[in-house]
């Protein structure tokens, strides 16, 4: 058998990966693989970052392509050719990937056309309103000031001892309590996130809502992945629970939520103005949701983490941020200074968030264009994994692959370079970045300032 099939793997193998990149020179080569149709899925599923490395260390600032699951998409590994994609959002578009996303959400085709189409006599559709809607909320200003303030006092009230409860307590004693680091940080900063932007009949409605939103967030790597129902019931069931909240949510006559922050309200009304139905407006508040809160949470563990094997950083943090709580020990700090004067505290934030945030811009090309020198073919796709591009030591420096907490106190231009994309980027630059640097901010110092660490 293997005989048989040898001669056809090699001629195969030689055309698709000698061959083939000098008969098409101006496409861009593939990274090599093995199995035909498999590709490089398995490495995409389990260290993908490992992968865009070795397709960065092959081809170097040139776009590349990666075989998945029979598809070949195209890889932007550098931060000027990630510049040129932003630049061409019609040839190259973002758009075909929401819609996937939000279809992966229950939004109906016939939804997202009325979501993406532009009226006439209008000159943007729904989803870019409510973008700018997102950016009015999120943007420095008085609408920021207004949820940001409630966020971070939220913040405070829940980091304390008597909040330690629920599914983040493995372990319940008298005195002592067994908490799971994770689960605290993600029950924390969802819950305030909640209570800032919505009014507290939410939580009327659905109870639970955090329980099933941690269980959701804990199935949701398989959301893309098109799974038969039986892999995926705690994903649909923890959905379908918060979703039977927001559903009740929205019956409630505005009156009834008076605490709803501005950009729920807008959100809610154009919903109504577009026509959608109850169900369709339940989907797309929930993927709104899921977008505010998947992403923080996260950030938060790490830099706890980091600050728990680094005992050194976590004391000389203590002790910057001290004259922010007046010495006080449980007192809401100073958030001038906070911000402003804890310059230690903020480049390890964002250090931590360099090396530990994964995010991966998508485009679909929808005529051919030439990237990089790189032709690259309509009805394709494209990744930009922004993450590899953080570990680029032309730009980070010959450690960029360690954690220096100290990186971006030393070198502050760093935070606003090309190839420092923890945000994304372009049209669809998250919205929520001031906002989400100062919660996890916040929370660094205020747990730091409360918990003290024995060693066991
Ligand atoms: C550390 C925390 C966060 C990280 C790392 C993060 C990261 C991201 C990334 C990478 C994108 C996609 C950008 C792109 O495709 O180019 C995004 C989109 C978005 N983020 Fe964030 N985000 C965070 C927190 C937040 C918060 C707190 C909010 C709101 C309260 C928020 C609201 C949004 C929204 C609405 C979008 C969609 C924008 C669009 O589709 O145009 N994010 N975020």
């Amino acid at each position: 058998m293997a005989v048989a099939v040898a001669p056809g793997w090699l001629s195969w193998y030689t055309w698709k990966f000698f061959l083939s990149p000098l008969v098409y020179r101006d496409e861009p080569r593939e990274l090599p693989y093995l199995i035909p149709f498999v590709g490089h899925t398995f490495s995409m599923v389990t260290g993908a970052h490992r992968m865009f490395l070795d397709g960065r260390k092959r081809f170097g600032n040139n776009p590349w392509a990666v075989t998945i699951m029979g598809e070949s998409l195209y890889v932007i590994p550098s931060a000027e050719h990630v510049q040129a994609v932003y630049r061409a959002p019609k040839t190259l578009d973002f758009d075909p990937f929401i819609k996937e996303m939000l279809s992966k959400y229950g939004i109906t085709a016939h939804t997202a056309s009325k979501m993406f189409d532009t009226l006439p006599g209008q000159t943007k559709n729904w989803m870019e309103t409510s973008i700018e809607n997102f950016k009015l909320q999120m943007h420095p200003g008085t609408k920021l000031d207004f949820v940001q303030k409630k966020l971070l006092s939220f913040i405070d009230d829940l980091l304390v001892w008597d909040r330690l409860r629920g599914r983040m307590v493995l372990e319940d004693g008298e005195e002592e309590k067994v908490v799971s680091l994770y689960s605290w940080s993600e029950m924390v900063i969802v819950d305030a996130q909640t209570r800032a932007f919505f009014d507290e009949a939410l939580y009327e409605k659905c109870p639970d809502l955090l329980a099933h939103f941690q269980i959701y967030e804990d199935e949701s790597w398989k959301l893309p992945m098109d799974l038969p129902d039986f892999a995926t019931k705690a994903l649909r069931s923890s959905k379908s629970s918060i979703e039977g909240g927001l559903r009740q949510y929205l019956q409630l006559h505005k009156d009834k939520r008076p605490n709803d922050s501005w950009i729920i309200t807008t959100l809610c009304e154009d919903m109504d103005r577009l026509g959608l139905e109850e169900t369709q407006k339940v989907h797309v508040l929930f993927s709104f949701y899921r977008v505010m809160n998947a992403n923080a949470y996260k950030l938060v563990f790490w830099i706890i983490t980091h600050l728990l094997f680094d005992p050194r950083l976590m004391e000389e943090i203590k002790a910057e941020i001290e004259p922010a709580f007046r010495g006080q020990e449980h007192s809401a700090p100073d958030l001038d200074y906070l911000f402003d004067s804890c310059p230690l505290l903020v480049s390890t934030c964002e250090e931590v968030l360099r090396l530990t945030n994964w995010p991966i811009g998508t485009r679909t090309v929808q005529v051919d264009t030439a990237i990089g020198g790189k032709k690259l073919r309509q009805g394709r796709k494209l990744l930009m994994p922004y993450r590899a591009m953080h570990f680029d030591s032309t730009v980070f420096g010959a450690d960029a692959a360690a954690f220096n907490p100290r990186r971006s106190m030393e070198n502050k231009a760093l935070v606003t370079n090309k190839s420092y994309r923890p945000f994304g980027g372009a049209a669809y630059y998250c919205p929520g970045r001031y906002i989400a640097r100062r919660e996890v901010q916040m929370f660094t110092a205020v747990h730091a300032k409360a918990v003290r660490y024995i060693s066991c």
